[in-house]
């Protein structure tokens, strides 16, 4: 049996830089992978969809020169150049080689297969037995959850992967699920000229973050011809002529070309053999501890866990767990201060607690929030100026514990608010400081202004 110091079953985001960097440090590490080394991010997440928003986002400023600096003639979306530079520059059309070239020339090897753990020290890839004398690092990621709705299973819809690979646009679109992935999506279908409809069952989309956050999105996408249904599922799904009709409630039967299901990601512990170590088999994610450790000798990283399904997570514990596996020092995670940025246009960057969730938590709770429009810089970005600072504070301590930044480069204004919920930094300490005039950040001290 061939033996290795570290395994690591899956390598998105997370068990690349895992499996990288112990190669990198000298360990001998076999890098699993069933698809694509880079996982969903590099190929049908983050970096192609912001191509895509990219180039929605210069639609939308094109479009917005009337109002501001003349005219601009014959704005005429071509997806094909989008697609094209999806495969040229983002995904070298779905292929890995340079990804795992990357990881073998820091020396690590590399097999293509589905692992799983095999009990302690062993895992299996395909039928294959590897003994492991170190560590085995579980990365295998989510897929898209499919909810149960009469007739899904019949028709053919797109999920993430199929939305990115679209070489050409449909004529119309629904778009079940109003969270990241759908308001991402939508926008960019719309803006390249697709009638979009948005079904989303919480009575806000975003449902994560702050109400006002999601209510102002919808304002955003239905002047732009999105039409949003929220509160509302989906009863059923079935084909209708060449495309789709879906049951809202007991309303409106939505009718399009195209359907894309975006209603949330589930990950599976079993699959990946977690239960052979301990983990219940009924778990929906891999629990760990501070260390990223789910049992002795197993650590698990990224979207599996539970923590977040953002790269920076899935990168955040990823280095947690090179220390640990190397014996080195370092701070354990801390979740309070985890950063996210829906890349609509306005964006919407939140960090820590909602407002809800910190009432919750806290017995005194103070709020405080002001409108991008009403800021200097604002006023001044006219359209497309969308969006609003909102402070959550636990008022006995007099500090952060959670806020929203949404508006033109929302998710920037968001890094000063982590670092102040990261770093506890006091209220008073926050008021004191001087803001440059005139951004977009001057929004944070309205707000702080406006605490209560
Ligand atoms: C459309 C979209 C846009 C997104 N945009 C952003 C964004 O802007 N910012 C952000 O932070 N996050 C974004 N995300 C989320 C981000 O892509 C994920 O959080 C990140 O990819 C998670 O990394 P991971 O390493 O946990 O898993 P994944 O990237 O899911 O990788 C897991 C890998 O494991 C492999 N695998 C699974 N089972 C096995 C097995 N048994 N054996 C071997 N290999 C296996 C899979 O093939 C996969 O390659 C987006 C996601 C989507 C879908
Ligand atoms: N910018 C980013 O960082 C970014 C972008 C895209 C995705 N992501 C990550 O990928 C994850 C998955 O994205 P997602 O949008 O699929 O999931 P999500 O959990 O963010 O949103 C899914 C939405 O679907 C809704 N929903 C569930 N079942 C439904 C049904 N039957 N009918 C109507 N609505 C339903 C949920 O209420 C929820 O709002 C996100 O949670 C996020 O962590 C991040």
């Amino acid at each position: 049996m061939e033996s290795y110091d570290v395994a690591v079953i899956g390598m998105g985001p997370g068990g690349e830089q895992v499996a990288g960097t112990l190669a990198e440090r000298g360990l001998r590490v076999l890098g699993i992978e069933s698809n694509l080394l880079g996982g969903e991010c590099p190929y049908w997440g983050c970096i192609p969809s912001k191509m895509m928003i990219r180039a929605a986002d210069a639609l939308a400023e094109a479009r917005r020169v009337p109002q501001l600096a003349g005219s601009v003639e014959g704005i005429r979306p071509d997806w094909d150049l989008v697609a094209r530079r999806i495969r040229d520059e983002a995904t070298d059309n779905w292929d890995d080689r340079a990804a795992v070239e990357r990881f073998t020339g820091k020396g690590g090897t590399f097999v293509r297969g589905k692992g799983k753990v095999a009990g302690t020290g062993r895992v299996e890839v395909d039928g294959v037995s590897y003994a492991i004398a170190k560590g085995i690092v579980v990365a295998t990621g989510t897929r898209p959850s499919i909810p149960p709705i009469d007739g899904l299973a019949q028709v053919p819809f797109w999920t993430n992967h199929e939305a990115i690979e679209a070489r050409k646009l449909p004529a119309s679109l629904i778009v079940l699920g109003g969270g990241a992935i759908g308001c991402e999506l939508a926008q960019v279908f719309a803006r390249f000229g697709v009638r979009v409809s948005v079904v989303e069952s919480a009575d806000h989309l975003l449902p994560p973050e702050e109400p006002e956050a999601g209510q102002l999105l919808r304002s955003v996408l239905e002047a732009e011809g999105v039409q949003v249904h929220v509160g509302v599922s989906a009863r059923r799904v079935d084909r209708d002529g060449g495309g789709i009709a879906v049951t809202v409630g007991t309303g409106p039967v939505l009718r399009a070309e195209r359907l894309l299901v975006a209603t949330g990601r589930q990950a599976d512990p079993v699959a990946a053999g977690l239960d052979t170590v301990g983990v219940d088999p009924s778990a929906r994610t891999a629990p760990v501890d501070e260390r990223c450790r789910v049992a002795d000798g197993v650590w698990a990283v990224g979207d599996l866990t539970g923590q977040g399904a953002f790269t920076h997570v899935a990168m955040y514990q990823a280095d947690i767990v090179i220390r640990d596996i190397l014996g080195e020092d370092g701070p354990a995670a801390d979740y309070r201060a985890l950063p996210r940025v829906t890349f609509t246009d306005p964006e919407v960057g939140s960090v820590g607690l909602s407002e809800q969730r910190a009432r919750e938590r806290f017995a005194s709770v103070a709020v405080g929030s002001a409108t991008v429009p009403s800021t200097a810089r604002g006023w001044i970005h006219k359209v497309g100026n969308e969006g609003l600072v909102k402070l959550v504070a636990d008022a006995d301590r007099g500090v952060l514990v959670g806020a929203t930044s949404m508006g033109p480069a929302g998710g920037e204004v968001l890094g000063a608010l982590t670092l102040a919920v990261h770093a506890q930094v006091p209220l008073d300490t926050l008021r004191s400081m001087i803001y440059a005039y005139p951004t977009f950040h001057r929004g944070i001290e309205d707000a702080l202004r406006d605490l209560s």
